[in-house]
């Protein structure tokens, strides 16, 4: 087959068959019209140049030949390569490898083209080179464009603010900067090789198992082509949080991959969260909860609004709120909160509502305004609660903080409320008022012989007493402790508070019965009036009160009106009350023994033991001083224990001097009531060493009979233990003689009283026969107190009288006082 020789086409110089031969080759070649041929000699002149080159480099074959190629062409890059490469078929005259040239061309374009160099000569001298040149410039332009698109792409990812992870076999095979942040990784190596389970908590929110459940979501991924799903992963912190995923599975380098874009929704979901728990509380509020449009529509309301309202849920939607207005009673009161919420936004207080059954209920009421992004008004939003049980528990807690827990009376801070008042009131009209500041007499007493409880119910019981004794205009409060005050209002005159106390008196001491136990109780009064003794309530109830405290002072059991004086003598008291503390601290006290002597023999027979005040400024101060202040001010317990253990030690002294006298020791009432008595008597004994046999305990008539009944165990226990018991000032108290036949005393003191007048009052020596002839015949000795002169010794003598006491013997004046 001959190759046809191609027209338009010269052949130059010596070696024509070669040339001929290439000719028929470069024909052929010529029919491929991809391919451009052309050739240069020596000199870089085109020797050949086929109609592709023409069409190539846009240079006509005519134009081209016998020209220097880098007329028409020379590298863009690399040309030192290209000069190289041509001078190295030159030189070995060996065919170059093809490779990439990018040509430039006098217009400026640059054209890419695959060049093949081989040489052609003679004799193995290469004469020409030819080059077949491919164009390539279209495909290096995709290359670019797709390297380019890469690269961008690769950008893309790498900026990426969501977490972008490729996943190979169910790992990581790459991961982006955000993913390392996502995860809390230093670097990429603390994410490759990972599957997306070990990055998740061991199970999902619905309890699905971390690991299974992200092979499902592959498995899906892959058969969908994609797959969006909301998965829980860990933090760096270890802490779950939430993501979504958008899963592609796609083919990368001929491997399937999963293209994995991981976006952090953790606040979308607590947003969500919230909805749904405030779509929750919505619906399961146990307040009513009804929600209009901005025109005031209903839109929705909850379950509770038809439990609290009755109104019915559904048949409210649509319906203008203004139609019955959550129940609110007061349709004005309606309007007013419309108004303040227009106004202000919101709006929330009580208010009385209705229900559908008609039932009024008071409510706690919140209407607020919601308002859209432009600060439009776009909905109301309102809520009822029934607060009945609250406003109850209010009530009742008020009561409880303006009254007395245990009287129900009330208490001192209302009580100042109602007399200030009180007293408003008594200046407008120009009105009188009048306090009455009460506290029982010995109530401790009482306390401490029958027990708090037995206390109690005697306050309750006088409490009961007071509120019958005035108006009901007027108010009784328990200020604490046996203190009562009464206000007494609007009083016509000074005399009306008189009487109220006079009856309150007589109403105290009426006996009471209070469990088993029988009681007889006084009390002390003061009374301050408006506005002689004070215009404010302070002045008024500190006046009523010192009062009261004078009357105490007088004897009790009676009332007493302010006056001016009485603060001075209060004054002087208090300072009293401290010398005496301090007399109890500084043991400033003093015993006298009085002899008490056999009326027949004269001998001496015991000693009782009388206390004394050695006052620092005020001298030696008899018993009669200090003893009611000290009873008063709960000290005579101190300073009775005090006299007690002295009695005691001196008595062991004249035992030790050969003098077994029998020491009498006085029991003050307190000390007789208190709890500890024969414990006190039993240290004090064993603390001196003295016999029991040694020691007598005299009492009161009055406590042996005001005790109720505890006193007998008291004296049963006492004289266990050996004492003996002496009832002092016998005749003076109201026994119940039946009583005190029960009684194991040993010895009636008879009261001086009675010694001292017998010699001018017949009647009085009667009393003084009576009462020893009563003594003996319970079995009891008898002794006189105060004898003072021979006559009344020799009355007594001649009566039976066992013993006596008193100055006739001494002389020295310091009976008892
Ligand atoms: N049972 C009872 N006793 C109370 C209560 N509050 C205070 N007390 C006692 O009431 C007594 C009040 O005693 P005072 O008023 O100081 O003295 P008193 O024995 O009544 O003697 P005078 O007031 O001087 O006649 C104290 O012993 C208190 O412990 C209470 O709520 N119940």
């Amino acid at each position: 087959m001959s190759l046809p020789v191609p027209s338009g086409e010269r052949y130059l110089g010596p070696g024509h068959q070669a040339l001929d031969l290439i000719a028929h080759l470069v024909a052929a070649i010529e029919v491929t019209p991809l391919v451009a041929v052309r050739s240069v000699d020596r000199d870089g002149i085109v020797r050949f140049w086929n109609h592709s080159s023409a069409r190539l480099y846009g240079v006509a074959t005519e134009h081209a030949l016998g020209r220097p190629l880098e007329a028409l062409m020379r590298p863009a890059s690399r040309a030192a390569d290209y000069a190289a490469a041509l001078d190295r078929v030159w030189r070995t005259g060996r065919p170059g490898a093809a490779r990439d040239w990018c040509m430039r061309l006098p217009d400026g374009r640059a054209v890419w083209i695959y060049s093949t160099m081989f040489p052609v000569g003679r004799d193995g001298v290469p004469q020409q080179i030819f080059c077949m040149d491919v164009d390539i410039t279209a495909r290096k332009a995709e290359d670019s464009a797709r390297l380019a698109a890469g690269a961008n792409f690769r950008h893309l990812v790498e900026r990426s603010c969501d977490a972008i992870v490729l996943l190979r076999r169910g790992r990581i095979a790459a991961a982006n900067p955000a993913a390392l942040s996502l995860f809390g990784c230093a670097g990429k190596d603390a994410l490759l090789r990972r599957t997306l389970a070990q990055l998740s908590p061991p199970c999902q929110a619905d309890g699905e198992a971390s690991a299974a459940a992200a092979r499902l979501r592959a498995r899906q991924a892959r058969a969908q082509g994609n797959l969006r799903y909301d998965w829980r992963y860990l933090n760096g912190a270890g802490q779950p949080f939430w993501a979504e995923v958008l899963m592609t599975s796609v083919t990368l380098d001929r491997q399937p991959t999963f293209y994995t874009v991981i976006r952090d929704i953790s606040v979308r979901k607590a947003a969500e969260q919230s909805l749904c728990l405030a779509a929750q509380v919505f619906e399961n509020s146990r307040d009513a909860i009804v929600l209009t449009d901005g025109g005031h529509v209903i839109a929705a309301v909850n379950r509770a609004y038809s439990d609290v309202t009755g109104f019915h849920g559904a048949q409210m939607l649509g319906q203008p709120l203004g139609a019955h207005r959550c129940g609110i009673e007061d349709e004005a009161q309606y309007q007013r909160i419309l108004a303040a919420v227009e106004a202000g936004g919101h709006w929330q207080g009580e208010v009385w509502a209705v229900r559908a059954n008609g039932q009024r209920y008071p409510a706690w009421l919140t209407l607020t305004a919601i308002r859209d992004a432009r600060s439009q008004v776009c909905n109301y939003m309102g809520m009822l609660s029934d607060i009945t049980e609250r406003k109850q528990a209010e009530a009742q807690t008020r009561h409880q903080a303006e009254h007395d827990f245990l009287t129900g009376l009330p208490n001192r801070a209302l009580l100042l409320d109602r007399l200030n008042l009180a007293l408003t009131a008594a200046r407008r009209h120009h009105s009188l008022m009048a306090i009455l500041f009460l506290d029982l007499d010995r109530f401790k007493h009482i306390n401490d012989a029958l027990g708090h409880h037995v206390g109690d119910l005697l306050l309750r019981e006088v409490a009961a007493r007071l509120v019958r004794c005035v108006r009901a205009v007027d108010t009784v409060s328990r200020q604490g402790g046996d203190e009562f005050l009464i206000v007494l209002t609007d009083i016509g005159a000074v005399d009306q508070a008189a009487h109220v106390a006079a009856t309150v008196l007589q109403s105290i001491t009426q006996q009471y019965v209070l469990e088993q136990h029988r009681l007889d109780v006084t009390t002390s009064i003061g009374i301050a009036v408006y506005p002689g003794d004070g215009t404010d309530a302070d002045t008024l109830v500190r006046h009523a009160d010192l009062a009261m405290y004078h009357a105490k002072q007088h004897g009790r059991n009676r009332y007493q009106f302010f006056n001016a004086e009485m603060n001075l003598q209060i004054t002087e008291r208090l300072r009293f009350e401290s010398d005496l503390r301090r007399a109890v601290a500084e043991r400033q006290f003093e015993l006298a023994f009085q002899p008490e002597l056999d009326m027949a023999t004269g001998q001496v027979l015991g000693m009782e033991a009388l206390v004394r005040w050695r006052h620092p400024e005020l001298g030696l101060l008899a018993p009669s001083r200090f003893i009611g202040v000290a009873e008063d001010c709960g000290l005579m317990v101190a300073i009775g224990t005090w006299v007690l253990q002295e009695a005691c030690r001196h008595a062991r002294g004249w035992q030790d001097e050969g003098r077994p006298l029998v020491v009498a020791v006085n029991l003050s009432p307190s000390q007789f009531m208190q709890r500890g008595l024969a414990a006190t008597v039993r240290e004090a004994l064993a603390a001196s060493a003295l016999p029991s046999s040694l020691l007598a305990l005299e009492i009161t008539e009055t406590v042996l009979m005001h005790d109720g009944g505890g006193a007998l165990a008291t004296l049963q226990n006492l004289r266990a233990m050996g004492v003996s018991l002496v009832i002092d000032d016998f005749g003076t108290g109201y026994s119940r003689l039946g009583h005190l036949k029960d009684c194991p005393v040993d010895k009636l003191k008879i009261d001086r009283s009675f010694v001292n007048d017998f010699e001018h009052e017949p009647a009085e020596a009667a009393v003084v026969s009576a009462i020893i002839a009563l003594a003996h015949s319970l079995k009891m000795k008898v002794l006189a107190e105060g004898v003072e002169t021979a006559a009344q010794l020799q009355y007594l003598r001649e009566q039976g009288c066992d013993q006596y006491q008193g100055s006739y013997l001494r002389g020295d004046g310091m009976d008892r006082a």
